[in-house]
């Protein structure tokens, strides 16, 4: 897979790798306590607080002057309580623990991207903490997401840990790790192995690789270059959100009624949305907003648009413009995201204009049903 930014896939292929067989060992292990509230009501574990410690330990060693967007931050692990304490300790064993582990040659890894010791209290907290920059428009900067989809992870469901490298807003090189993913598609497959890894290259396509590293001649036997399948309008499954709270699923109902869609819907946590869909499950990612004023990150959508890109599809939001990730750690306004094969997704997005417009008139209605009560 020669191609631009290789020392950059290298770094980022050894760092995903290692906070997945991190957040696979706290899935096991994790106990009551384990897991925090964030202010925005949406849980955190000590798996994406280390696994975030773990990849911008690695980032940080070799590409020291990269900016990186990542979700968390480690405020609720530095105040004085005995809570605190105790998250914090835990956080730093499992991430020293996935550091300390010696590089492994054959996977391409090496001592100076902070692996082989254990790196302590200050440098982890510190790590976490370099995900706090601000994002934009100018420069290279990456994107982390170290769990993405956390009700998953905690319900034993789909997740991912994604990382993207953008530069001047453009997602040049997209990572993404799933654990809980079958590793085989073939329906006729033998094995029930879980877990694949999917790297994209602006320009060289979609590939996925074994999620555990092998020997340099088992990567290759095992390195899938992905095309999303030509698929009839009748013949997609559309691919959405578990939580209703994120997306809008009634909706989705009606536009795939409307494309006359046989197949139920497909429900999946996290990126993973975005590899099964490259790699050509269901044809279509829909999601459309329900909570105003949510505004969608940009390292839940980074990954993922370039892998379905370089698989052959377009991503957009609804109304079929470009996701801008140049404005921050955000998207800005909702507009939801489209993501479908080239052929069918200008007909997706016109059939999503179309219910949308039919239940602004039906709200609409209902308001004036209700004006009129109040007002009689
Ligand atoms: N209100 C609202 N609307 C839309 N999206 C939201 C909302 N709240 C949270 N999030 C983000 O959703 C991320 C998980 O998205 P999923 O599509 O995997 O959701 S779901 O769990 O499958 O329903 C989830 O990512 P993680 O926090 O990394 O798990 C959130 O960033
Ligand atoms: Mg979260
Ligand atoms: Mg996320
Ligand atoms: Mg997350």
């Amino acid at each position: 897979m020669a191609a631009p930014f290789l020392l950059e896939q290298q770094v980022a292929i050894a760092a995903v790798r290692r906070a997945c067989s991190l957040t696979t060992t706290v899935f096991n292990k994790l106990v009551v306590g384990e897991t925090l509230v964030k202010g925005d009501k949406s849980p955190v574990t000590v798996a994406d607080f280390a696994a975030q410690a773990v990849i911008n330990t690695v980032l940080s060693h070799a590409f020291p002057d990269d900016p990186i967007v990542g979700e968390e931050d480690a405020a609720d692990l530095r105040t004085a309580t005995p809570e605190s304490d105790a998250l914090r300790a835990r956080v730093v064993e499992l991430a020293d623990d996935v550091l300390a582990q010696l590089p492994r040659e054959h996977a391409g890894e090496r001592a100076e991207w902070g692996l082989g010791r254990r790196w302590g209290s200050d440098a982890l907290l510190g790590a976490i903490d370099r995900g706090c920059h601000v994002g934009g428009r100018a420069g290279r900067m990456w994107t982390l997401d170290p769990i993405d989809g956390t009700k998953g992870f905690l319900r034993g469901g789909q997740y991912a840990v994604c990382l993207a490298l953008l530069v001047d807003a453009r997602v040049e090189l997209g990572i993404i790790g799933c654990p809980n993913l079958p590793a085989d598609t073939d329906t006729d497959a033998t094995t029930d192995d879980k877990g694949a890894l999917f790297v994209a290259v602006r320009g060289h396509g979609a590939h996925q690789l074994p999620l555990e590293p092998s020997t340099q001649q088992q990567q290759q036997q095992q390195h899938r270059l992905l095309h999303m399948p030509r698929l009839a309008l009748h013949d997609l499954s559309f691919l959405e959100s578990v939580e209703k709270a994120h997306a809008a699923l009634d909706t989705n109902a009606r536009v795939a009624a409307r494309l006359g869609v046989r197949a139920a819907p497909v429900r999946m946590d996290s990126q993973a949305k975005y590899a099964a869909l490259a790699r050509g499950g269901g044809g279509v990612y829909l999601r459309l907003p329900v909570a105003h004023g949510y505004q969608e990150k940009i390292w839940d959508h980074a990954p993922g648009s370039l892998l379905v890109e370089e698989a052959g599809g377009v991503i957009s939001d609804y109304r079929g413009r470009p996701l801008d990730f140049g404005l921050g750690r955000t998207l800005g306004e909702n507009f939801g995201v489209v993501a479908a094969r080239k052929e069918v997704h200008a007909e997706v997005i016109a059939a999503v204009g179309a219910v949308l417009a039919e239940e602004a008139v039906e709200k609409e209605g209902e308001e004036s049903v209700v004006r009129a009560m109040m007002n009689p």
